[in-house]
């Protein structure tokens, strides 16, 4: 595909996404319908997607419309790129602006890139950096990987990942964690990440998992282990982990991904015993990781929130009740209503336990968004 024609299918992307379909689902349901389409023009058409999902206000604002022609054209006007050249009309391009699209251009335009009810509450916990933060919703995340420190150290990893063209760096503060400089989208497909040398998992979530310390022989329930990401992590660090979720089916990713890992994941549905530590990996906005996700972003509600804030603290009464000397309740979420007042929550009505440690991992070029408190009996 052409440079053209591949804005051109993301313009049809979008226009599907805006009339309500997942992202992910107008992608398949484009990549299905266009066979001929190679795995880079998949990526690229994907890129094009997501890039324009996550400023899809300011691009709206500079295209002068919601549909997915206007939108484009506003992220081409924010990268000074060549509007004649993607909407030439030649080919599988698409169609050359007619004179009221042109009319409707406004290169200086801006809008900020969430939606308006969220701006107060991301200003409260931003402070004097909510500018900074707003600009980070539009850029992309990097690619983490979690190195198996049971397997193999960091420095080993990084020349294996290197000999299969994957680059990597160092991280600060997170002592198991590799930022893809080059070459992510070979990383599923690689020796170290296919012999469990290597798993994907960002930063914060390491870092999150780090704050546990070390395992000392403790038993450890996943409360809401979903595909493991929290289990795999604290296997690793020596923790004897039981999975569990609601949603049995959720988990069938554990028993690959252990296996690979080198450790014994059991996944439970009924818990029928009491564990050192339970770890709550609550559902959550995943507004930390909205960068990832921008479609999320436009479609969550107020009343998603007010959900989301009665579901969490029904999982803490839950899960807590298993916890013999502590509890950890972690969210990918940026929102107090989420995290700093669950806390207050917990204090207020659970007194036999009290807050130890609590950290808030902010979004920027070193991770997603993350929270985590622990818990310990008073
Ligand atoms: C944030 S995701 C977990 C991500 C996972 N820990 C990881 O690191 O990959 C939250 C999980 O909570 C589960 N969940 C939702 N309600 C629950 C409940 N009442 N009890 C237990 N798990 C629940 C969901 O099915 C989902 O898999």
């Amino acid at each position: 595909m052409t440079p053209a024609a591949r804005y051109a299918a993301a313009i049809d992307v979008l226009d599907q996404i805006l009339d309500g379909q997942p992202a992910e689902a107008a992608l398949l349901k484009w990549a299905r319908g266009n066979r001929y389409a190679g795995s880079k023009d998949r990526a690229a058409v994907r890129d094009h997607v997501f890039d324009c999902l996550r400023s899809k206000a300011s691009f709206a604002a500079k295209g002068g419309g919601q549909t997915g022609r206007a939108i484009v054209a506003g992220c081409l006007l924010a990268q000074n790129a060549d509007l004649d050249e993607v909407f030439s009309g030649q080919g599988y391009a698409a169609a050359r602006l007619d004179d009221a699209e042109l009319a409707r251009l406004a290169p200086d335009a801006d809008a900020v890139d969430l939606p308006e009810w969220l701006l107060p509450k991301l200003r409260d916990v931003a402070g004097p950096d909510f500018q900074k933060l707003t600009e980070q919703f539009r850029q992309r995340a990097d690619v983490f990987l979690r190195v198996n420190t049971q397997k193999i150290d960091i420095r080993n990893a990084e020349q294996s990942l290197d000999k299969e063209g994957i680059s990597t760096s160092n991280l600060a503060g997170a002592t198991t964690a590799l930022r893809v400089t080059s070459g992510a989208r070979q990383v599923a497909r690689s020796a170290p990440f296919l012999s469990g040398e290597v798993e994907l998992q960002d930063a914060s979530s390491q870092k999150a998992c780090l704050m546990l310390g070390a395992a000392d022989g403790e038993t450890l329930l996943d409360y809401c282990a979903g595909g493991g990401g929290k289990s795999l992590a604290l296997a690793a660090m020596g923790y004897t982990v039981t999975a569990h979720d609601a949603d049995p089916k959720r988990m069938k990713d554990i028993g690959p991904r252990a296996e690979r890992a080198g450790v014994t994941i059991p996944q439970v549905t009924e818990i029928t015993q009491q564990f050192d530590t339970v770890v709550i990996d609550a559902p959550c906005s995943g507004s930390g990781t909205w960068r990832r996700t921008p479609d999320a972003k436009w479609r969550f509600t107020e009343q998603d929130l007010a959900d989301l804030v009665e579901l969490q603290r029904d999982i803490i009464g839950q899960a807590q009740g298993h916890a013999l000397r502590r509890f950890v309740y972690m969210t990918c979420s940026l929102l107090r209503d989420e995290n700093d007042d669950q806390v207050a929550f917990v204090e207020a009505s659970l007194p036999k336990w009290t807050c130890v440690r609590q950290e808030r991992f902010a979004m920027d070029q070193d991770g997603d968004g993350f929270f985590c408190a622990i818990f310990e009996q008073a």
